[in-house]
């Protein structure tokens, strides 16, 4: 059964005051039994966050973290500084860290192995640009980047994975993908997970859609069995377009 996923990517907003407000306009129990509900939040946020959700239900995730334990590598987070923290979640591979800070195929490898290494799961981003799926290459690009983010897994730990479908061009354009250009990429991917290992592993790693999801618009992916969620942007900024979007998974439940 795959449980299903919100997960918020805050990318570079709220300061700590203003991300422990957030918390405080919102209530969440009783639905993080049925949804794996995720806040990936600023690294200075997280170890005020863990702490103010821990009666919660709700996991905090990080945006980016170094591969390495430890090391001279000025600026960076490593895993275990996060896994100390309480942290359990980290975002690999989102678009922008691909686009403006030269993260490629490899170090998205490195960063899914690093994480599962310290029992965090990683949520692994992929997609295309509008140019590339304007050039029909949406397949060939995604296959590319999920085949070698899970590269050197064990099935075992292909299937604490989670997967991110987020196109581009829908990623804080308010432009969603259609239900059925998701659905038709997110069974793709799947099947390109079994190719690599087996339909078992394919059927257990979640795949969430991700690019203008609202609380206007989640249903409709929810509705069709391949899309295990969300990774959401701009509209997990807000507590109470958040918490909506985490009441519409709880409705759904686990997948079969
Ligand atoms: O990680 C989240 C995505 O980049 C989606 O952002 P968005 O919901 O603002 O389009």
């Amino acid at each position: 059964m795959r449980k299903s996923v919100i997960a918020g990517n805050w990318k570079m907003y709220k300061t700590v005051t203003e991300a422990l407000e957030f918390f405080s306009k919102v209530e969440f129990a009783g639905k993080t039994d049925r949804v794996e509900t995720v806040v990936c939040a600023p690294f200075v946020a997280l170890p005020a966050l863990v702490q103010e959700t821990k009666a919660s239900g709700i996991r905090i995730g990080a945006q980016n973290m170094h591969w390495e334990e430890e090391g001279a590598y000025t600026g960076e987070i490593s895993p275990s500084m996060l896994t100390a923290l309480g942290v359990t979640h980290a975002i690999i591979g989102h678009s922008e860290r691909r686009a403006y800070f030269a993260e490629t195929d490899e170090s998205v490898r490195l960063k899914t192995r690093s994480a599962l290494d310290h029992q965090l799961t990683p949520i692994v981003c992929v997609g295309e640009t509008l140019e590339e799926r304007e050039a029909g290459r949406t397949r060939e690009l995604v296959r590319e980047q999920v085949v070698a983010a899970i590269r050197g897994l064990s099935s075992e730990e292909a299937c604490r994975l989670i997967l991110a479908y987020e196109p581009v061009w829908a990623i804080g354009t308010g432009r969603s993908a259609t239900v059925e250009d998701a659905t038709d990429v997110i069974r793709f991917i799947r099947k390109s997970v079994a190719d690599q290992f087996d339909q078992q592993v394919a059927n257990e790693v979640r795949i969430l859609y991700g690019g203008s999801v609202k609380p206007d618009n989640i249903q409709s992916f929810l509705d069709t069995d391949e899309i295990d969620g969300a990774l959401v942007g701009g509209a997990s900024l807000d507590p109470s377009s958040f918490a909506r979007l985490v009441e519409v998974a709880a409705q759904r439940g686990d997948l079969g």
